[in-house]
């Protein structure tokens, strides 16, 4: 049942902890943003070195104390704020893992009367502690999963031993698990490959699947009707609440002028979106491999000489990593920019969201980021799949296998992606039966997405029915993917005034944060030596 707003008593406040990069804050604000508008108040709590970044650039909101009616606060991730956070993960995440539970907690105990005034604590999946502190203080509490469910059920298998997966003497072993194809050594998350170089995470995620007890709901940027198998499958397990796509609202409606929540890291060259102006409709090859990904020279060169090829128009992001390796990793071949001014367009970093809902887009050559995917997704463009690390071979899988909506391209006996190989699947999803098919398909899953997010769809209701459940309201308790554990009772609702919570004014919706998480490339990609172990 749908909560009036002016019914709904001020001390329903939530508090979302996030880890401090992009695609983590952003889809965990425009979750802020849909429970705000179910009438539940909403702070978002961010380390302190994001606040300094914050400061550090130069726009009007910047160091705002709220952002779109969510208010913003901070806690001290135990380093010093100009502490080289990249130069070793593992310290980074055991540092943050020793020092944000005492503060957090400090923060909670000092703003939040001992904790008394929050119904739940919702954090994502690089901050799993959060759940102890709220343990310690009583407040039930809720994980947001930022990739799909699908991952999910791959690491809850792993890390649990329900099934068997590739080891250095086995690397070929294959994985069946429920609701989810076979999958093979490519197919799977890079973390659980006995070639991850990535401690970190590796304890990181062992610690939480094995704990996965602490959190009362697992909520999800994915819809029931995209991982319907998966998410039925693992209801017994937790309680999942799908309540994606947490795209911006742009994209969930025709309707211009829909107002998104979220930081922005990099300034993009908005320039190519009157370039794309002037293209045919459904002309153009978008190629991105989003913010992490550092592409080898041998890759940069065969997509440099495919997109030539195709004599197809073309948006290329190249973005430029923050310490340029001696391989020429990252870098276009020479001259390239200027053999295709007439054809192409290649830009540091483009305003995503309105180049796939451009209508001269034709499809996108992705390195299958979650969020990435979801935004193609929900613009209906069928996709290409490059995945290279983390989640990305999966999600790959699920394009081609479980959402049809894409190709993916193969490796050749050597184990390189030829640029004869971009060029024919480029030429596959846009010409011919194939093509016409992967449209189709694309289209009906974005309706699909859009109704999802929609008045009365299914993540509107499950949204609604984990409001129902940590306010205590009087939603259908059985749940429609699995019963709540239920640890939201009435001694939890506090009747305390709120918080700070200002009203945000002037141009609003978007915080900007021009922070360079140039870390990134230190952590991520595959063809490069990673600075961390
Ligand atoms: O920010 C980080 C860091 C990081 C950065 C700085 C620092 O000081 C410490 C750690 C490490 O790994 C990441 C991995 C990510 O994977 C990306 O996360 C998406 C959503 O989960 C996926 O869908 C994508 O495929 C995947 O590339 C996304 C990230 O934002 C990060
Ligand atoms: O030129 C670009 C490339 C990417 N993005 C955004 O950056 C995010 C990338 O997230 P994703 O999960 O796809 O990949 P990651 O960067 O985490 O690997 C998405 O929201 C994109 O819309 C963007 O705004 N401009």
């Amino acid at each position: 049942m749908a909560l009036p707003l002016v019914d709904m008593p001020e001390e329903n406040h939530v508090l979302l902890v996030s880890f401090s990069s992009q695609g983590h804050i952003n889809p965990m604000l425009r979750l802020g943003k849909r429970l705000l508008s179910k009438g539940l108040h909403v702070t978002l709590a961010l380390t302190e070195v994001t606040r300094d970044r914050m400061l550090k650039s130069s726009t009007e909101s910047a160091g705002a104390s709220s952002v779109s009616g969510i208010g913003v606060v901070f806690f001290s991730d135990g380093l010093s704020l100009d502490y080289d956070r990249k130069a070793n993960l593992d310290f980074y995440i055991e540092t943050l893992g020793k020092y944000g539970p005492v503060n957090l907690s400090a923060l909670i105990r000092d703003r939040y009367h001992g904790g008394k005034k929050l119904v739940c604590l919702i954090a994502n999946p690089f901050v799993p502690w959060v759940a102890d502190v709220a343990s310690e203080l009583g407040i039930p509490c809720a994980l947001l999963w930022i990739q799909p469910y699908a991952i999910f059920a791959i690491y809850d298998s792993f890390y649990n031993k329900r099934n068997r997966f590739p080891t250095v003497d086995d690397p070929d072993v294959r994985v069946h698990l429920p609701g989810l194809p076979l999958m093979t050594t490519q197919d799977l998350p890079s973390f659980v490959l006995p070639t991850n170089p990535f401690n970190a995470f590796m304890k990181l995620f062992s610690g939480f699947f094995q704990h996965l007890e602490k959190f009362q709901w697992v909520l999800g940027n994915s819809f029931h009707e995209l991982e319907r198998d998966v998410v039925d499958s693992l209801s017994e397990l937790c309680s999942l609440r799908p309540v994606g796509p947490l795209v911006p609202m742009a994209l969930l409606s025709d309707e211009q002028g829909g107002q998104d929540v979220g930081v922005e890291m990099w300034k993009s060259e908005d320039s190519c979106i009157e370039w794309l102006d002037r293209q045919a409709p459904r002309s153009v090859v978008y190629v991105s491999f989003g913010s992490i990904v550092v592409l080898p020279a041998k890759q940069m060169e065969s997509i440099a000489v495919a997109l030539k090829n195709t004599k197809r128009p073309f948006l290329w992001v190249v973005k430029p990593p923050e310490k340029p390796p001696a391989d020429g990793a990252g870098e276009l071949p020479l001259g390239f920019t200027d053999e295709v001014t007439d054809q192409g367009r290649v830009v540091t970093w483009c305003p995503q969201i309105k180049v796939l809902s451009h209508p001269a887009i034709a499809c996108f050559v992705t390195h299958c980021g979650w969020n990435s995917m979801l935004e193609t997704i929900c613009s209906g463009i069928p996709m290409i799949a490059y995945p290279q690390w983390s989640d990305q071979p999966t999600n790959a899988k699920l394009i081609t296998d479980v959402f049809k909506i894409g190709l993916r391209l193969n490796k050749d006996e050597g184990g390189t992606i030829t640029s004869d190989e971009i060029e024919r699947c480029i030429e596959e999803v846009m010409v011919g039966a194939r093509a016409e098919e992967l449209r189709k398909t694309a289209d009906e899953l974005k309706r699909a997405a859009r109704e999802a997010a929609g008045p009365g769809g299914s993540s509107d209701r499950a949204i609604q029915q984990f409001v129902d459940e940590v306010t205590g309201g009087d939603g259908d308790d059985s749940g429609e993917y699995g019963a709540s554990k239920g640890n939201c009772h009435e001694d939890q609702i506090h009747d305390e005034k709120k918080v700070d919570v200002e009203e945000e004014g002037g141009e609003g919706d978007r915080l900007s944060l021009h922070m360079v998480m140039d870390d990134a490339t230190e952590v991520g990609p595959p063809g490069r030596t990673p600075s961390i172990d």
